[in-house]
């Protein structure tokens, strides 16, 4: 994974294991029982809503979403179960009879035409379903080399859930033939015949796997026991971890509720907007190639651009979708807005499957139990939600109305929830606090990475103090070894000869030591931010004026622990304070002095505070969100600016961390015989060790 997180593309990974001959006739049975999956729920829910046609809207809705319950429902409770039964049957047998079942279950919907059937159907058929999978899911990574296990779920989910846009968009062709042949009677009639001989011909497949592994499927983990354990163990907003997983959840349950919610209530808005099955079809078809497109387009869009904020964006996009569904009521748009829906729910489930880290699979388990548990509660709450509120004509200002429907005005509720809980998200994930948004996306669409644009002061007088001396800071959350490697550096160059000038913030002169003794006391309470800001500038402008500047112009090397990034860091990312101001403030407390090199040790706060023996002082204190909120702050000051840092990993040894110093600081250390300047040699020797 890099930096920013982009990850290899799931069909770059899949290539190659196509070649590998069971594997790919394994890859084709499950590509035609994901269809057939798909295809059954759009039909199912099509012929119950074809046998409540009499009844009003409402009531429709009912029957539909309690059928959608009958298909989800097994998946989040019965899951385990059927994990431990598969364990104790043979996989071919079990893969071929459950095609079989389901073929016969299928055929048997339009044959006895009844609510109540098609209901049991739908249940049947779902549990049906949840003896499948675990056959196949240990299977696919059995029949490949084991460094293939990786890239061999992820093709085995590709075949799976890639299925699904086909399904819809097979199902929105058939629905038109089968009203312009037999008139909306009949509409689902195709639908359930087809997808009963698409589940025959998954049995057929399967039946012709030769290197099929022998015995029983894998256990199957209960989704409520994987959204739970992974809600208890995730890190909370501001732990250090691969990414806030709590922020991560909340990101996919607003995603889920509002795919849920869509289809929930697809049937019956499409019946609304004077839409039939084809209608229904072509909803579901948009939103489900827009998923798998948002999917293929999160790691190739936007490079530079934070996944954290792409999440939260893209969350807070599907909200804004939602809306425009809910209130736009034509159905062209409701389908092209179902798509760009369905567009930033992929972008938003892939971002959280990358940032979720390297334990992708532990991540994938645990928000796709979150994804299913949310699409349920959306398919048990919006349908009577949309049936409690029902339909009503608004009277608008002069002659106009609006039709409200109940489904609209359900999918508005959800639109609300989901769009507060993109926005939390987004706070608790963005981790470019400080940063505007639209330019930092700005110079993403440009290929670059957004950097806080300097300060006018800075540049003033700068060049004439850089003519002597050199500025070295050390940066760094609490704990991280500045001290330490400042120290050690310190000794370093005075063994070689230079005059060392090893200071530190807040404190280094006398005026300083009051201020840090007021700006770290725990007794010192209800200190605004601002005014915290102002003292530890204050104490900056002494330093320099009192300490670092006289100690430049005699050509001495300073090393100071702590210098502005701190500020920006800890008063501006940390306290949420704009950070633009705290760079003008400082670069006019300093006059524009900047350091010629900051080294930035870089480590998580729990780390760093971990290794602290003294007690915890004002700043230290501070919530771990805080500490969190500041590495962030140092890593983006560093990649706004990457010339001037050194960025170091500070969980690597004294000694390694120590040699990486001296190896940058030799390189801006001046030639060892500079050209034509005897003052300069005399100041500066050569340095041939380390
Ligand atoms: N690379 C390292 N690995 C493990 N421990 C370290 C390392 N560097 C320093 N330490 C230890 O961590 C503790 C804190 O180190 P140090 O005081 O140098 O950190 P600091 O960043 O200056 O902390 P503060 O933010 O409080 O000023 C010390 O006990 C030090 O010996
Ligand atoms: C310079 C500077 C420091 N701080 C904070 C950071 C630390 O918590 C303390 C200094 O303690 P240390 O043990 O000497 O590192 O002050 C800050 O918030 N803002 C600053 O500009």
């Amino acid at each position: 994974m890099t930096r920013t997180g982009a990850v290899q593309p799931p069909v770059a990974a899949a290539q190659g294991l196509s070649s590998i001959k069971p594997f790919r006739r394994l890859l084709i049975a499950v590509s035609l029982s994901s269809l057939g999956h798909w295809l059954s729920v759009l039909a199912l829910t099509a012929m119950a809503g074809a046998l409540t046609r009499d009844k009003d809207v409402q009531g429709q809705a009912q029957i539909i979403a309690t059928v959608l319950l009958a298909m989800v429902v097994p998946a989040v409770i019965f899951a385990p179960l059927a994990g431990a039964l598969a364990i104790r049957l043979d996989r071919r047998t079990t893969m071929i009879a459950a095609d079989v079942v389901r073929f016969a279950l299928l055929v048997s919907v339009p044959l006895i035409d009844s609510v109540a059937w098609t209901l049991a159907a739908a249940l049947l058929v779902a549990c049906v379903t949840l003896l499948w999978i675990p056959m196949v899911s240990g299977s696919g990574p059995e029949l490949v080399p084991e460094d293939r296990h990786d890239d061999a779920r992820r093709a085995g989910r590709m075949a799976a859930y890639g299925t699904a846009p086909v399904a819809a968009g097979l199902f929105s062709v058939l629905a038109l033939i089968a009203g312009s042949v037999w008139g909306a009677a009949d509409r689902a009639d195709l639908a359930l015949y087809l997808t009963a001989v698409v589940f025959l011909a998954s049995a057929a497949a399967v039946s012709a796997l030769s290197g099929m592994p022998a015995g029983g499927g894998v256990s199957v983990p209960s989704p409520l026991r994987l959204a739970f354990q992974g809600l208890r163990s995730a890190p909370a907003e501001g732990e250090a971890g691969p990414a806030p997983l709590r922020g991560l959840a909340l990101g996919v349950v607003g995603v889920a509720l509002s795919c849920g919610a869509v289809i929930s209530v697809a049937k019956v808005y499409a019946r609304e907007l004077g839409g039939g099955d084809a209608g229904y079809g072509a909803i579901a078809t948009a939103l489900s190639l827009g998923l798998a497109f948002g999917i293929f387009l999160a790691p190739r869009i936007l490079g530079p651009f934070s996944r954290r904020r792409l999440l939260g964006l893209a969350v807070v996009a599907v909200a804004l979708d939602l809306l425009l569904i809910s209130l736009v009521q034509n159905l062209v748009v409701v389908v092209f807005t179902a798509g760009f829906l369905g567009v930033a729910a992929g972008v938003a489930y892939a971002a959280g499957t990358i940032l979720a880290g390297d334990d992708q699979e532990r991540a994938f388990g645990y928000l796709s139990s979150v994804a299913l548990i949310s699409v349920l509660a959306a398919v048990a709450v919006v349908p009577p939600v949309a049936g409690v509120v029902g339909d009503h004509r608004i009277k608008l200002l002069g002659d106009g109305v609006y039709d409200l429907t109940g489904a609209g005005a359900a999918l508005f509720i959800v639109a609300v929830l989901v769009l507060l809980s993109g926005l939390i998200a987004y706070r608790r994930l963005d981790d470019r606090r400080g940063i505007p948004l639209l330019p930092d996306l700005a110079a993403a669409l440009r290929g670059e990475t957004y950097t806080l644009p300097a300060p006018e002061t800075q540049t003033v007088a700068t060049p004439a103090v850089r003519d002597r001396g050199i500025f070295i800071a050390f940066e760094g959350g609490e704990g991280a070894g500045k001290t330490t490697q400042a120290r050690l550096v310190s000794i370093w160059l005075r063994d070689h000869g230079f005059e060392v000038v090893s200071t530190r913030e807040p404190g280094a002169t006398k005026t300083g030591m009051r201020l840090r003794a007021l700006l770290l006391d725990k007794e010192t309470t209800g200190l605004s931010d601002r005014a915290e800001t102002l003292l530890y500038a204050a104490d900056r402008a002494d330093h320099v004026a009192n300490v670092i500047r006289p100690a430049m112009e005699r050509g001495a090397i300073v090393v100071s622990d702590r210098y502005i990034d701190s500020s920006l860091a800890y008063q501006g990312f940390g306290r949420q304070q704009r950070v633009d101001d705290i760079a003008r403030l400082n670069a006019w407390a300093t006059a524009g002095l900047i350091p010629d090199l900051t080294v930035l040790l870089e480590l998580p706060p729990e780390a760093g505070l971990g290794r602290l023996t003294s007690p915890a002082d004002r700043i230290e204190s501070e919530s771990q969100a805080f500490h969190e909120r500041v590495l962030g702050g140092f890593r983006a000051l560093a990649e706004a600016d990457p010339e001037r840092y050194l960025v170091i990993d500070a969980s690597r040894s004294q000694a390694e961390i120590s040699r990486l110093i001296q190896d940058r600081i030799r390189a801006i250390l001046p030639d060892p015989i500079p050209a034509g300047t005897e003052d300069i040699t005399s100041t500066f020797p050569a340095i041939t060790d380390a």
